[in-house]
């Protein structure tokens, strides 16, 4: 097994995602919109991050400066060291809309290669990758079906072997269970923690779901609402094995539930965290909305 490894990984704590004071205004006929006023955080390499907030929050906004799909208006974003100017190599992003990500005339084989045809992989290191990747979520026995055959969950399973296939330092993943059904779900939340801890890769997790949250991850952050910066930092000290059933029925997963869930209402109500009290521009008029 490869999660010894995975977790000597992941006690390290170099900083392999540094989010230095971004803020994203989208501005345009007439109107501009502030999206994200000013997010700081590190994630170590190795670590499994969740991200919640309220909608509107700018949870996908943030995610897509991260990726490098959006050029944020002030502040940086620092991986491995490289300031991110476009989509980094070494990062892959798994979207909600696995129907739009797949090509429906391409073989699961062929969707799942196509990053690393794009990156002119030789075809044996090639196949290898494809096949680990379709072993790793599951999906060996369908390689030759095409997307529309298969059911949200199994598409949504080869969007992540494509993504694991390309080998990324980190990956990102935007509300992509929303679109499926709750068994499938939790299915799909056990994979992303089994592929976690057999690569050992840093994982950043977007979510609307407090539970899904906690149950993922190793931090939570809490985004405020409109201007967005961040609201707390929650570190979920729950057993690393996990499993729906025990994981989810204990009691310290009902306490970080219940601390995520208030820290969402009050990012609800607009308040802002307890570092803004004292600086200027703080006051309850000042929370947007
Ligand atoms: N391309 C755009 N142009 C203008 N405004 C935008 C654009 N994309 C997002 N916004 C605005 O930026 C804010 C943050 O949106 P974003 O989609 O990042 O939030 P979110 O937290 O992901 O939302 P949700 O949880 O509802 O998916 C919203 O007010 C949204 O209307």
């Amino acid at each position: 097994m490869m999660s010894e490894t995975a977790t000597e990984k992941r006690t390290t704590t170099v900083p392999v995602l540094d989010v230095r004071g971004v803020k994203k205004v989208y501005a345009g006929s007439g109107r501009s919109v502030e999206a994200v006023r000013d997010l700081t955080f590190e994630v170590s390499s190795g670590e499994l991050v969740c991200i919640v907030g309220p909608s509107g929050a700018g949870k996908t906004t943030l995610l897509r400066c991260i990726a490098g799909l959006l050029e944020p208006t002030e502040g940086e974003v620092v991986l491995e060291g490289e300031t991110v100017t476009g989509p980094p190599s070494d990062m892959a992003v798994v979207f909600q809309e696995y129907g739009r990500s797949l090509f429906p005339w391409m073989t699961v084989q062929q969707n799942v290669e196509l990053p690393l045809k794009a990156r002119r992989t030789p075809r044996g290191e090639r196949d290898a990758r494809v096949a680990d990747a379709l072993d790793a979520v599951g999906l060996s026995d369908v390689t030759h079906a095409h997307p529309w055959q298969l059911s949200g969950g199994m598409q949504q399973r080869v969007a992540i072997a494509r993504a694991v296939a390309y080998g990324p330092k980190v990956l990102m993943m935007d509300e992509p269970f929303a679109a499926v059904d709750a068994q499938t779900r939790a299915d799909l939340e056990d994979l992303v923690r089994s592929i976690w801890k057999r690569l050992g890769v840093t994982v950043l997790f977007v979510t609307h779901d407090i539970d899904e949250s906690v149950y993922l991850g190793e931090r939570v952050l809490v985004l405020s609402s409109s201007p967005t910066v961040i609201l707390e930092d929650v570190a979920i000290d729950l057993p690393d094995e996990r499993t729906q059933l025990e994981t989810r029925s204990s009691p310290r997963f009902s306490e970080l539930r219940s601390e995520v869930y208030e820290l969402v209402q009050r990012a609800k109500r607009g308040e802002r965290p307890r570092s803004e009290d004292s600086s200027a521009g703080s006051s309850p008029e000042d929370t947007g909305a």
